[in-house]
Parts: structure tokens; C-alpha cells; sequence
């Protein structure tokens, strides 16, 4: 989804209205679109639900009301808590309001808590069972002006206590977290932390900012095709819109050879596990083969442990690798250091090889250390660590968008800079941000994943930037699958290997377009 101004948007609103779309329409479809993205990513195993949705008087709280009144046809228990009285709100949040209202007629359980006492709340939410709880931050949306009100911020604190002592609520931001500067990703004395954030037909630059990471959480792009965005910026976030033009058919007679292969070099005495999860992961992404090369302290210790359908061949060094077939190569998880002669062998390899290079971890730290140049066939996927050792002048609070740049500037390759909100760039493209995974994935063996998924993507015939944002993507949603199916039941309890075994949902999820 591309990234747009609130101003840009505005002005894409106006000339929607003109051709004839209503601004009712455009809230429509918008609550219509976020309601199907909570109800898709909220872990309902057929319990009851409870939604609370906090409201201003402006368009973000109709989106909001319009939202909560899906989410009660879909069966859950719906409240509201209003900043302002009924009279108060504006055109379209009390045109919702009355059709909020007139849904309701049959139900019990809303009312507009305009004067209530948060402890009324708080003591309703004892009362009830328990329940998953859904926060809808509509207070403020894209029409935030200077500080935030005391009847808005009041509200916030409560949003974010209830999130803080609720360990079953679930924060979902309309837009924009309220207090979130929407232009800037700034930060007010008071914002809203929110898990998800639903973004309406574009992403507001703030977004995607350093600054607004944790307040903004899980970014859910939510199309709105009837305004037509003409963004100055040609960054973009990546959602499975994007991506599932490149998850195409198989041809049925399709065969291994056929399917792409790719040659890792990895793991090394204490890391072998790093070579066991990129192997395969390079597999799970769809490969044909994998071959990994192994010198002769690991081979027997590789051979016996990675998965049955990897091949194992041991080198007596690198310089011994000849490896015609392969379209990917993948150098670095778990290598470890090495001796001259296999750094200066890996080097070679690297400069002759037409295929995709794709550079983790230790191989990242090899070619730091020996000032390799990196070209268009090469991707890098650093952590934070690894980008300063790429970019050892940077300073420490160096925005992550600037890191990147400042190493395209000198190199040609893509560089995938992992972290919350991953950035992909290359030379000439825009900046690639995900929206995917989230604090689950903060482990080791997430990074070998990340990188298998990489080469096994590459070697298929991806180009670079496809073949990583697709990578990073399929890692996010296939660690947050992982989670909600219950298979790590707990967002500490995800391990790497999860990851891998939920990649074949997260590519039927991208393909079948959720959010
Ligand atoms: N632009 C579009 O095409 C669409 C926008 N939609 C929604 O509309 C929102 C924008 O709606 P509005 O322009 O009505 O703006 P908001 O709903 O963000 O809020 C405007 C109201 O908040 C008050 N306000 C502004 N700054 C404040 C502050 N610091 N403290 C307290 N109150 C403050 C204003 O006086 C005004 O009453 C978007 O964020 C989105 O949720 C959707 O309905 C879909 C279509
Ligand atoms: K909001």
C-alpha cells in the first residue's frame, strides 16, 4: 500500500466526492474493510467477544461506529465510550451514530458512556466472563490538530491502562493511534499504544516512522479503490495485494530440477542448527534442491542432522566448491569465523556466481570485515548489529531509512534491514516496509528462517527485491499464524521452527489476500 499525506488523502477524498462518490460510501467500505480484518485476525475459537470502541466526534469515529456495528451482526458484545455527547458529533460519526443506534433496537448490552466513571467500566469488565476484549481507537483520526484535549486524552490513558492490566485485550487503532502524529510518527504526552493499526487507503507517513513503531504495532493496510492516492513518496508498505502476483501456479509438469536450486554454505561447530532451519526453509519456500557444502569438522555433524531431503557434500575447503547448477547461493547462518583461505575462497565464489547471493549473519560480518562491494544479484539481510558493522561511521540514532540509503549509496545490492517494521531497499526503488510478524518473532533462528526463504525464492526466479519481500513478509504472517492457530499458543512461546512449519499457510494466506 503506498504512502500518502494526510493532506494527499484529503485531496484524494475531495476528488472522489466530486466524481460522485459519496464521503458515506467511502466510510462504508473503509469499516466494512477493517471489521473483516479484525474479525480475520482476532483468535476467536468460538468464544464470545467483547469490543469496546473509544470515540471523538469526527469521520474516525463513524469509521469506528460502522465498524462496531459489523462486529455486533457478527455475534459480539459491543460498548462504547464516548468523548463527547451525542449532540456534539459531527455529520457522518452522528448519522452512524443514529444507524448504530437503529441496529441496536433489538440488543441490550450498548450505551453511550459519555459521563461515566472509567471505574463503571472497569467494574463491567469484572463482571463479565472472560472474554477476548477488542479496543477500537476511534478518538482521533487524520483530522488531529496540535495537542490532544483533555476529553480525548483522558480517554487514551484508559485505552492504554486497559491494555496494560487486560492481558486478553487487543488494541486496534482506526487510521492512526490517536496522539500519533500522523504526518510525523511524533509522539504527543499522550498516545495510544495499539497492537494493530488499520490504515485506510494509504499509509500516513508517521506510520512507518521509528518513533511511532510500538504505538502503531501490526500496520493492516485496508483498501479504499475509490480514492485514487497520487503520493509524492514511491515507498510503500508491503501487504498481500503486492505480493500474491507472485505466488503463481505451478506448471503440473513441473519437476525438482526445474524448480530451482539452491547452494548454502553454513553452520559451524555451536551453530549448527543455523544451517539445519536455512536448509530447510529454503526448501519450504519451494525449491527443487539443496545442496550444502560443509567442511570436514562439521560434515559428519551436518550429515547426520539436517533433513533427509537436503544434500550434504563435504569440501576440504571452499576454494573446492564448484557448483554450476545452483540459481542461489546462501552464505552465513551459524558459518562462524574463518580461516584466510576460506574468507578468500568465499570471495571468489561470491564474485563469480550470475545467480542471487544471498548474504546472512556471519557472511555479512565476513564481507564487512573485507570491505566486499555488493552488486544488483546480491541480498543482505542484516540485523541492527550487522548494518552498523556495514556502516561502522553511522551514528547509533541514525534512523533506520537513512542507514539504508546510506548504504545503497555506495552498493547496488538490495539490503533487507530486519527489525520491527523490516525496511527492503534498493538503488532507484522505493523503501519496501512490512507489516508482518511482530515481538513473537524476537529469537534466535528467525534470521536463518528469513534467509532459507530468501535463496529458496531467489533460486525459483524471483528478482532480489521480489524474492526478500516476499521472504519477510511470509516470516511475519507465518510467525503470527503460528501464535493464533496455538501452535506456540503464547507470543513468547514462538520458536523459529514454528515459523518454518506455518510458511505453507502464510503463502495460502497472502495468495488468498488477508490482511
Ligand atoms: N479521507 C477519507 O477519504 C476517509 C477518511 N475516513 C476517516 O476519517 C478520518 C478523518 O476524519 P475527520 O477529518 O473528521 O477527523 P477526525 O475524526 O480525526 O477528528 C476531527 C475532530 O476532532 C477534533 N480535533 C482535532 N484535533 C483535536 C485534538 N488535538 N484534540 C481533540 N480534538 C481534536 C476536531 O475539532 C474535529 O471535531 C480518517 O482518519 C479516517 O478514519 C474514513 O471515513 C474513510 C474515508
Ligand atoms: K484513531
Amino acid at each position: 500500500m503506498k504512502l500518502a499525506t494526510c493532506a494527499q488523502i484529503r485531496e484524494a477524498e475531495t476528488r472522489a466526492i466530486d466524481a460522485g462518490v459519496s464521503a458515506y460510501t467511502l466510510m462504508e467500505t473503509a469499516a466494512s474493510g477493517i471489521a473483516d480484518a479484525i474479525i480475520q485476525q482476532t483468535d476467536a475459537r468460538n468464544e464470545e467477544i467483547f469490543c469496546i470502541a473509544y470515540i471523538g466526534k469526527g469521520n474516525n469515529a463513524g469509521d469506528a461506529l460502522s465498524v462496531l456495528r459489523r462486529l455486533m451482526a457478527h455475534g459480539w458484545n459491543v460498548h462504547i465510550r464516548a468523548a463527547y455527547s451525542a449532540e456534539d458529533m459531527e455529520g457522518l460519526c452522528q448519522l452512524q451514530w443514529e444507524k448504530f443506534h437503529d441496529a441496536e433496537a433489538s440488543t441490550l448490552t450498548t450505551e453511550l458512556d459519555v459521563t461515566a466513571e472509567p471505574t463503571l467500566l472497569r467494574r463491567k469488565l469484572a463482571d463479565i466472563p472472560r472474554m477476548p476484549i477488542v479496543i477500537l481507537d476511534g478518538l482521533l483520526g487524520s483530522g488531529v490538530d496540535g495537542p490532544l484535549k483533555p476529553a480525548i486524552a483522558e480517554l487514551v490513558q484508559e485505552i492504554n491502562e486497559l491494555r496494560r492490566t487486560c492481558s486478553n485485550a487487543t488494541v486496534w487503532a482506526i487510521d492512526i493511534p490517536t496522539g500519533v502524529h500522523p504526518d510525523t510518527g511524533e509522539i504527543g504526552e499522550n498516545a495510544v499504544q495499539a497492537d494493530y493499526t488499520a490504515a485506510i487507503g494509504c499509509i500516513k507517513p508517521g506510520l512507518i516512522a521509528d518513533t511511532a513503531t510500538s504505538h502503531v504495532g501490526r500496520l493492516v493496510p485496508v483498501p479504499l479503490n475509490d480514492l485514487d492516492i497520487q503520493p509524492e513518496y514511491s515507498d510503500e508498505v508491503i501487504d498481500s495485494p503486492m505480493l500474491s502476483r507472485l505466488l503463481v501456479r505451478r506448471p503440473y509438469e513441473l519437476y525438482k530440477n526445474k524448480a530451482g536450486r539452491v547452494a548454502v554454505i553454513a553452520g559451524s561447530i555451536g551453530m549448527l542448527g543455523a544451517a539445519q532451519l536455512c536448509t530447510e526453509a529454503a526448501l519450504r519456500a519451494g525449491v527443487g534442491l539443496v545442496v550444502l557444502y560443509c567442511l570436514p569438522e562439521t560434515y559428519p555433524l551436518l550429515a547426520a542432522r539436517v533433513s533427509p531431503e537436503i544434500m550434504v557434500k563435504q569440501v576440504q575447503t571452499y576454494k573446492n566448491i564448484d557448483e554450476d547448477d545452483a540459481q542461489a547461493l546462501l552464505i552465513g547462518p551459524g558459518l562462524g569465523q574463518l580461516d584466510n583461505a576460506n574468507q578468500l575462497a568465499l570471495h571468489a565464489l561470491v564474485s563469480c556466481f550470475d545467480g542471487t547471493v544471498v548474504l546472512d549473519a556471519d557472511g555479512i560480518n565476513l564481507a564487512a570485515e573485507r570491505s566486499w562491494r555488493f552488486e544488483k544479484n546480491h541480498i543482505l539481510t542484516p540485523h541492527p548489529g550487522e548494518m552498523r558493522r556495514l556502516l561502522p561511521s553511522a551514528g547509533m540514532n541514525t534512523p533506520r531509512k537513512e542507514l539504508v540509503n546510506s548504504f545503497l549509496y555506495n552498493h547496488d545490492a538490495t539490503l533487507v534491514l530486519k527489525g520491527a517494521r523490516t525496511i527492503i531497499g534498493q538503488r532507484r526503488q522505493g523503501m519496501l516496509y512490512n507489516s508482518t510478524g511482530g515481538p513473537s518473532m524476537a529469537k534466535g533462528g528467525q534470521g536463518d528462517v528469513l534467509a532459507g526463504i530468501c535463496a529458496g525464492l531467489a533460486a525459483q526466479g524471483m528478482m532480489p527485491r521480489d524474492a526478500a519481500a516476499l521472504a519477510v513478509y511470509l516470516c511475519g504472517r507465518a510467525s503470527e499464524l503460528a501464535v493464533s492457530r496455538g501452535c506456540s499458543g503464547h507470543e513468547r512461546a514462538l520458536t523459529a521452527g514454528d515459523t518454518l512449519r506455518h510458511l505453507g499457510a502464510a503463502m495460502q494466506s497472502t495468495a488468498d489476500l488477508c490482511y
